[in-house]
This record gives C-alpha cells, sequence and structure tokens, in this order.
C-alpha cells in the first residue's frame, strides 16, 4: 500500500475513534460527489471497515441534479466498483424548486442535496450519512462563523439531527485538504474529479486566502494548531459575559 493511502487510512481511524464515529452495526450512507474529498472517503472505507475491526455496512450514494452534472458517471461507477463499494445514484431536479427570482447559489444547493440524502438514508434504513468535508472546510467555516457571525462555531465531526435518527458524520476531519489532493494526484482520482464550477462561496475562498498566508507566516504547522485549540477551549480565559453580574 502507498505511503499517501497508509497516512489517509490512519488519519480517518484516528477521526473515526476520536470523535467515536461509528459503532458496530452501523448502516453508514457515503455521499459522494465526484470530487475528490468524497472520492477518497470512499476509497479509504473498505479499508477503514478491516482496520477498525468495527462489524458496520456502507455503500455509496451520489445525487445528480439537474443543476450541476459534470462529473464523469461512468468513471466514478468505475472505481466505487474496483474498490468494491456499492453505490447508487438518484436523479433529482433542484431547479425547479427555485423560487421566483431565487438566485442558485452553492448555500441553496447543499441544503436541497443534504435533504435528499436523508431522504434517502430513513427510507433505505442508514443511520450515519457520511460527508467528504475535511480539516481545511471545518477551519474556514470556524472562522466565517468567527469574523462573519461573532460566534465560535463550526461544521461537527458528528452531528445527530435533531428530529430523526439519522447523524452526519465527516470521517476526514483529521485530513488536511493537502494531504487528500496528494493521495488523489497519485491514485488518479483527481484527473477525472470535477466540482460544479458554480463556487460562488467567495466568502471561503477569502478566508483559504487568509489562512493560507498565515501558513506561509507561522509555518505549516499552524492549521492543525488552530484545529486542536477548537477542540481545546479555556472558557475560564475567554471572555465569556457573565449570565448573572454582580451588583
Ligand atoms: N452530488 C452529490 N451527491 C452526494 N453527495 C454529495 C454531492 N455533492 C456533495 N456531496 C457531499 O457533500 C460534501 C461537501 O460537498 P461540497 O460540494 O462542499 O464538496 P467538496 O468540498 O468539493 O468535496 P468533494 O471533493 O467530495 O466534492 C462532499 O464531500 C460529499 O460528501
Amino acid at each position: 500500500m502507498s505511503d499517501l493511502l497508509a497516512t489517509i487510512q490512519k488519519r480517518m481511524a484516528r477521526s473515526v475513534k476520536e470523535y467515536d464515529m461509528i459503532h458496530p452495526g452501523d448502516r453508514v450512507l457515503l455521499a459522494v460527489s465526484g470530487g475528490k474529498d468524497s472520492m477518497t472517503m470512499a476509497r479509504v472505507f473498505p479499508l477503514l471497515r478491516r482496520g477498525l475491526g468495527i462489524d458496520f455496512e456502507f455503500a455509496a450514494l451520489h445525487v445528480r441534479s439537474d443543476f450541476a452534472q459534470s462529473v464523469d458517471l461512468s468513471a466514478m461507477k468505475g472505481f466505487l466498483d474496483d474498490w468494491g463499494v456499492p453505490w447508487e445514484i438518484i436523479e433529482v431536479g433542484v431547479q425547479k424548486r427555485l423560487k421566483p427570482g431565487q438566485k442558485m447559489n452553492c448555500y441553496w444547493c447543499s441544503t436541497q442535496r443534504r435533504t435528499e440524502l436523508l431522504k434517502y438514508a430513513r427510507a433505505k434504513g442508514y443511520n450515519k450519512i457520511a460527508l467528504g468535508h475535511h480539516m481545511d472546510d471545518i477551519l474556514e467555516t470556524f472562522l466565517m462563523n468567527m469574523m462573519l457571525k461573532g460566534e465560535l462555531s463550526t461544521m461537527m465531526p458528528v452531528l445527530p439531527y435533531e428530529q430523526y435518527p439519522q447523524t452526519v458524520i465527516r470521517p476526514m476531519s483529521l485530513l488536511s485538504e493537502e494531504e487528500i489532493i496528494a493521495f488523489a494526484d497519485w491514485s488518479g482520482i483527481r484527473k477525472y474529479a470535477c466540482t460544479c464550477g458554480y463556487d460562488t462561496q467567495s466568502r471561503r475562498r477569502d478566508v483559504r486566502r487568509v489562512l493560507d498566508t498565515m501558513e506561509e507566516e507561522f509555518g505549516r504547522d499552524v492549521k492543525r494548531k488552530m484545529f486542536q485549540a477548537m477542540g481545546n477551549p479555556v472558557l475560564s480565559y475567554l471572555p465569556v459575559p457573565q449570565k448573572n453580574p454582580a451588583g
């Protein structure tokens, strides 16, 4: 096995253990866009199950919408078959759901997809939905929420739905995008993987640039340190206003 694949598997196994993501008997639905992140996740899942020694089931679902059809489906199916990942593709018309005057944007589109993933998981009895977000996505969201919403919050590695028995998991939480790109390049996934090309998330791009600059200034470890800091809040040294101030 290549060193790259071994590193990815190791970090995914650590995420699963550290955040207690997968339990015996779980049925995990891998949300696969055809992009480098979720394809890397799918590549590692069969190895992960063997390595962890946990008895769980998994299968991949690709939601094909009438709006973003840039993925090479036959290449995606070929990869998944080679890796021993069962898959299904569902077709969904999202454009007609836009209200008059409403414009397509990344947030809206991903909400539609999330709804479809949840609907499918509920119908087919999957209790976990695995998304391909990685450490950089989580850090970017953290900085965006801090700078634009004034709160300390981010995407959670494990997030149960409030009204349903399904839970979203992010098994790539401890992987950097750099590691995923290196693996996706080496394995040939990246050559074919494409994204929708409708990237309107300019704020996220700006934040990514800020993080890159920080990395240049403070060294390669800075992103991991910041990620670590999110899980290590020292509340007694944070200026949290008192609920019932004396006097
Ligand atoms: N069409 C889709 N069908 C199923 N799952 C999807 C689809 N698009 C996105 N997802 C899931 O949502 C996650 C986040 O989507 P996003 O569009 O932000 O992709 P990304 O960060 O570019 O990742 P990727 O490289 O996997 O496309 C993906 O990693 C994947 O798990």
